[in-house]
């Protein structure tokens, strides 16, 4: 027997491989199934094109033996098998890739999954195992070769007997360390996990004999071991069928199986795209939120395969932020993969599947406003803020996307409604979209700031997640609409209540003066209004910063000082108004009283917090003596 030795470049190329390439050790099975399943493909094509053979789908399989007492780990195919030339060939030579040189020779494109292309996943058996032997019989030859090698320093080969075509892959497992559990690999439960997670959909049947405890005959009590083979992937994935066969239960079955969530899903979107990137996709918008949606542990992204084989657990490149809640995978056999198949060596194709899948997403999501407004509605209770933060994030380039997604609770319609129908029913003479920020729709109901809109007929947005009023900024506009605030300065109602409202803060100058000095810093101005019809005071504010903004950003750690520039604003058609005057005439310290107690008052109607509840409460108590 002739020991061959490796080069020395490819010694270290080996180690390389053995060390470094992958960062998983459990990827050894993939790859070697991934050979497996190349070499029965490889027999089948070769019996499409040579009449004199026949390919009967059930003889072949690939069969993976554990054996605890060798600690050894087999993987056994039945399909094409290396003559002498080809182990030396392909086994002996690092990158050298006989199925890649087949797919070329005989120019397979569609239909053939073939998934070896870079000539290296068999060394990952070394990763595991200190000696790999390959036991296999060529189609059409009589002879059987083994090769056998423990890793760099070489390998043999000699003849050997082996009744069929096929390979016989034996490992022998490293010995356990301290870290690293090598016997975990004999374990059934753990080979049946690897198998599932990467090789579920090989379309070949993996078989395994598996160990079960059954009634012992005759006995009623009795139980023993019953060792039963049994096929233990999936082989077709669902993503190739016809949709035409598939129920809405075989998708929701899919979703359970995956574990992308306990929940049924709300929708699932099924893809199959035969453009200029190949790849089949079923997507799910899930119910309930995750549990850990807005923790930093939540991991967006979809399952990605490569014809079949899983490539990467959660690729987050396939979906934008504000669709994170989409769960689901994606397998095309287009993907230029790295040599470790964990990560792709350019992400051209990635990118236009990503396109592809977030304009999917969002037709469908609004063929769902259109056509089950009331699963739209639930989908945006649970997921709309999402949608928000697309709005604002990233400066806004996303807005144009999803701003015809976004529902608002109607202050008219008293249910969810979309821009687009605030635009169609806005009146004539009405100028913004207005909008009312507050903690929950009952609250918003009830600020005096909505009166006089509401008696115009004109419909407010009600605002009730902290993001919206920081996204409807960003948004600007809408078809050429802005957005207004119920507390803004200046409500862009017509003109002559705009005069109105001056003439009557001149008229009463001097007191809201007096009033606006009593309050000093507090506020930038002291004003009539005209928005108040039942209520004596309300705050207005000016500039960029409405009161919403203020409580929200003084919650963050950096903003703690941040204000609004608050105008405190006196209904003078109120009574309370006609206190104020006689105070100004007759006892100032009691209007600075009144001033303070009514600005507090402001400030509890927009849910801010009193600067000095004590002096409040006691300026109460000298009311009511
Ligand atoms: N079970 C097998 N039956 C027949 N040929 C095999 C088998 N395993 C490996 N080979 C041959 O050995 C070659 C090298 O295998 P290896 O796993 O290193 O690379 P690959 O599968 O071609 O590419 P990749 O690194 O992308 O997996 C294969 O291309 C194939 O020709």
């Amino acid at each position: 027997m002739v020991k061959k030795e490796f080069k020395a470049e490819s010694k270290r190329l080996l180690d390389l491989m053995i060390n470094s390439i992958y960062t998983h050790k459990e990827i050894f099975l993939r790859e070697l199934i991934s050979n497996a399943s190349d070499a029965i493909d490889k027999m089948y094509y070769r019996a499409l094109t040579d009449k004199s053979l026949t390919f009967n789908k059930d003889d072949y399989y690939i069969k993976i033996v554990a054996d605890k007492n060798n600690r050894t780990l087999s993987i056994l195919d039945t399909g094409i098998g290396m003559t002498k030339e080809e182990l030396e060939e392909n086994l002996g030579t690092i990158a050298q890739s006989g199925s890649f040189a087949f797919k070329k020779e005989n120019e397979l494109r569609d239909g053939y999954d073939i998934i070896g292309q870079f000539g290296v996943g068999f060394y990952s058996a070394f990763m595991v195992a200190d000696s790999v032997t390959v036991i296999s019989k060529a189609l059409g030859s009589q002879e059987s070769y083994k090769w056998e090698s423990t890793g760099a320093d070489g390998y043999t080969i000699e003849p050997c007997t082996k009744e069929n075509v096929g390979t016989e892959i034996i490992l022998k497992l490293k010995e356990n360390t301290d870290d690293e559990k090598y016997d975990e690999f004999l374990e059934e439960y753990r080979l049946r996990a690897i198998i599932k997670k990467y090789s579920d959909f090989i379309r070949y049947p993996i078989k395994m004999d598996t160990s079960t405890m059954a009634l012992k005959e005759g006995t009623e009590d009795e139980y023993e071991e019953v060792i039963e083979e049994k096929i233990i992937n999936s082989m077709v994935p669902i993503w190739r069928k016809n949709k035409n066969e598939l129920t809405k239960e075989d998708y929701e079955n899919f979703y359970s199986e995956k574990h992308y969530g306990f929940d049924e899903p709300l929708k699932y979107i099924h893809i199959s795209a035969d453009g200029a990137v190949r790849y089949n996709a079923i997507l799910f918008i899930p119910e309930k939120m995750p549990f850990d949606f807005y923790t930093n542990e939540y991991e967006k992204g979809l399952e990605l395969y490569s014809s079949g084989v899983l490539i990467m657990n959660k690729c987050p490149d396939l979906i934008p932020d504000y669709f994170s809640f989409v769960k689901g995978m994606v397998d095309s056999e287009d993907l230029s993969l790295n040599i470790s198949r964990e990560m792709l060596q350019h992400d051209r194709q990635l990118k236009v599947i990503a396109k592809r899948i977030k304009e999917r997403v969002k037709s469908e999501l609004q063929l769902m406003l259109k056509n089950e407004r009331d699963k739209y509605e639930e989908f945006f209770k649970t997921f709309g803020k999402q949608l928000k933060y697309g709005v604002y994030s990233d400066f806004g380039q996303n807005k144009e996307t999803l701003q015809d997604l976004l529902i608002f609770y109607s202050s008219t319609e008293k249910k969810m409604v979309t821009l687009e129908e605030y635009i169609e029913r806005m009146k004539e003479d009405q100028k913004y979209i207005y909008y009312a920020s507050g903690d929950s729709i009952d609250k918003i109901d009830k600020m005096p700031q909505t009166d006089i809109l509401s008696e115009k007929g004109y419909e407010i947005l009600y605002f009730t997640d902290d993001i919206d009023e920081f996204a409807i900024r960003m948004l600007m506009n809408y078809k050429d609409k802005e957005f207004k605030s119920v507390s803004s300065g200046d409500l862009g109602i017509e003109d002559n209540a705009k005069e109105e409202q001056t003439s009557e803060t001149e008229v009463n100058k001097e007191i809201f003066d007096f009033m606006k000095e009593a309050l000093s810093d507090k506020i930038i101005d002291v004003r009539a209004s005209k928005r108040l019809k039942n209520h004596p005071v309300c705050l207005a504010t000016d500039g960029e910063l409405t009161i919403e903004m203020e409580k929200i950003l003084s919650t963050m750690p950096n903003n703690p000082n941040i204000k609004a520039e608050k105008i405190l604003e006196i209904n003078t058609n109120h009574h309370v108004f006609k206190a104020l005057e006689d105070a100004y005439k007759h006892d100032k310290d009691k209007l600075k009283l009144y001033t303070n107690v009514l600005y507090n008052q402001a400030l509890l109607i927009e849910g801010l917090p009193i600067g000095d509840p004590v002096e409040f409460t006691d300026n109460i108590c000298k009311l009511m003596i």
